[in-house]
């Protein structure tokens, strides 16, 4: 039974639905993890750049990880339960069924992934028109939100999708509907990723504006119009049917979502460093930066004031921490990047048997041969001669141009496992420099950031920690000091950690 020893008062559930898989966590109210699962989801890539998933299938898979988590414990003192996900749009029916977002007219692929680049040519038709709500999206809408992404449904699939569709959900917040039944929006979601202001509420004139006026005459209720701070408690909680689906008490307290970003940098932001002699401790909470690294990597930084950063989204107010105004930065494809250099490579074969052979990651073999071959200069200095630009997928920030590409300089007739190591290494050099630029940008808008706070599958990566501590500290003693990679979220931890910070 997990947790051993004297029984806790009670327990909670969250849920965190990434791209690739769905992970869940049992916690007790000190805030100590008790239990952990995850389960893979599915994603296809119909034809390049769009991105597609099945609601019903993410729904099953958190349905697999929440039963894991709790096994053996007395299911009746979980008290609540939480979602976050990645900013996915989710398409149903007016009887909230799943409908196609994609030509062949599979329904079960519902949901447009938010990695998805699809609506290029309606997000330049937003950006076109200048309108207001773009300065609390640093001035450029993403392809990547929503209002591009429903533009596209309406201009392509308007008798298969469009006309028929009841309501379009971001992803937590679909999942916080599947449990409860209420269709109330996370202030979090459709203040960061649908334009809606936390003061102002929607904007009529964005919305006639971008051709989508539909919205404006059903007064917002496919989209929303029933707000909540996240963390609020929706309706009668957990729904029989969901408690069944998902194998707790129905009845439990769920709360409005939050994006996956905005949960991790959240749950890290406030880390109590206190004991671990780091140059961070006693220092405000808006001095740090959240970096959650995964498929991709978000950085999250606060303020008490907003602060407009060209080319970085925001300022969102209330979005991740109440009462502070949020900037996120941010590169699409990091830890989707590494895998698609280190995958494409001709020695990929050679790496994969010789890192089974060693019941290593491939990763783990890669950072160990770096070692090996670096002979008496950092490992840093392998990749003098070959250099990375990592925007394969665009820049999302600072740059904010989903024109660019990548770019790979330096390379030789040879494609040994040395090849694939370096061009690895300076893989994740160039994701480092990204963070690096988009601190600079944070810093010259006003932002006063001392330490990097990491979490997400890419802080697993020792190489990817330390390369950021060394292309984005400041001097030797803080490179070594001020880099905290938090692998393991502990909301106690976190908790003190805001109240040491100042903030309840
Ligand atoms: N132990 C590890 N070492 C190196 N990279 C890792 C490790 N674990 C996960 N990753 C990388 O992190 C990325 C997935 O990040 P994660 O936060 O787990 O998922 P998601 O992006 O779905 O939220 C993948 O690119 C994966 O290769
Ligand atoms: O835009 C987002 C957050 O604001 C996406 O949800 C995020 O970039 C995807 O997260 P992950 O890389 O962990 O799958």
């Amino acid at each position: 039974m997990p947790g051993g020893g004297q029984e806790p008062g009670s327990y909670y559930v969250g849920v965190d639905v990434g791209t690739g898989s769905v992970r869940a966590a049992l916690v007790d109210q000190r805030g100590v993890l008790l239990a952990f699962a995850d389960q893979p989801i599915n994603q296809w890539e119909p034809q390049f750049n769009h991105h597609e998933q099945s609601s019903e299938d993410i729904w099953a898979a958190c349905g697999v990880v929440t039963k894991k988590v709790v096994q053996g414990i007395d299911v009746n003192r979980i008290r609540g339960l939480g979602f976050d996900a990645t900013c996915s749009l989710v398409v149903l029916d007016k009887q909230f069924r799943p409908l196609p977002v994609n030509h062949e007219g599979d329904s079960h692929r519902n949901i447009i992934m938010w990695l998805d680049h699809r609506a290029v040519s309606q997000v330049h038709r937003i950006n076109e028109t200048k309108h207001g709500v773009l300065q609390c999206v640093g001035g450029v809408m993403s392809v990547e939100m929503q209002a591009p992404k429903l533009l596209w449904l309406k201009e392509n699939l308007r008798e298969t999708c469009w006309d028929k569709a009841g309501h379009f959900f971001d992803l937590p917040d679909f999942l916080s509907w599947k449990a409860t039944g209420v269709t109330a929006r996370s202030l979090c979601s459709l203040v960061c990723k649908w334009t809606y202001s936390a003061e102002k509420g929607w904007d009529d004139s964005f919305w006639k504006l971008i051709g989508l006026e539909d919205f404006v005459a059903d007064n917002y209720s496919k989209i929303g119009n029933q707000v909540l701070p996240p963390g609020a408690s929706l309706g009668n909680g957990l729904t029989p049917e969901a408690a069944r689906d998902l194998g707790l008490p129905a009845g439990i307290a769920v709360a409005a979502s939050l994006i996956d970003a905005h949960a991790g940098g959240l749950g890290v932001i406030g880390a109590d460093v206190r004991g671990h002699g780091l140059a961070c401790e006693g220092q405000p909470v808006t001095s740090r930066l959240a970096v959650i690294c995964g498929t991709s990597s978000c950085h999250m930084g606060i303020s008490k004031d907003p602060i407009f950063v060209p080319g970085v989204w925001g300022p969102y107010f209330s979005a991740m921490v109440p009462g502070f105004w949020l900037n996120e930065g941010g590169q699409s494809v990091t830890g989707k990047l590494i895998d698609h250099v280190v995958q494409g490579h001709a020695a990929f074969p050679e790496l994969q048997a010789k890192a089974t052979a060693r019941c290593q990651s491939v990763y783990a073999y890669l950072n160990s041969h770096l070692d090996l071959i670096k002979k008496a200069r950092p490992v840093g200095f392998l990749t003098v001669d070959l250099h990375v630009w990592p925007d394969f997928h665009g820049n999302r920030s600072p740059l904010a141009d989903l024109t660019l590409k990548g770019m790979v300089t330096g390379l030789k007739l040879s494609q040994d496992l040395d090849d694939l190591a370096i061009l690895y290494l300076a893989t994740v050099q160039a994701i480092a420099f990204g963070t690096r630029l988009i601190i600079e940008a944070l810093e010259a808008a006003g932002h006063s950031l001392s330490t990097l706070f990491l979490c997400g599958g890419l802080s697993k990566n020792p190489l990817f920690v330390q390369m950021h501590a060394d292309i984005t500290g400041k001097s030797e003693e803080e490179q070594r000091r001020s880099l905290w990679a938090w692998q393991q979220i502990c909301p106690a931890k976190n908790r003190t950690g805001l109240e040491i910070a100042g903030y309840k």
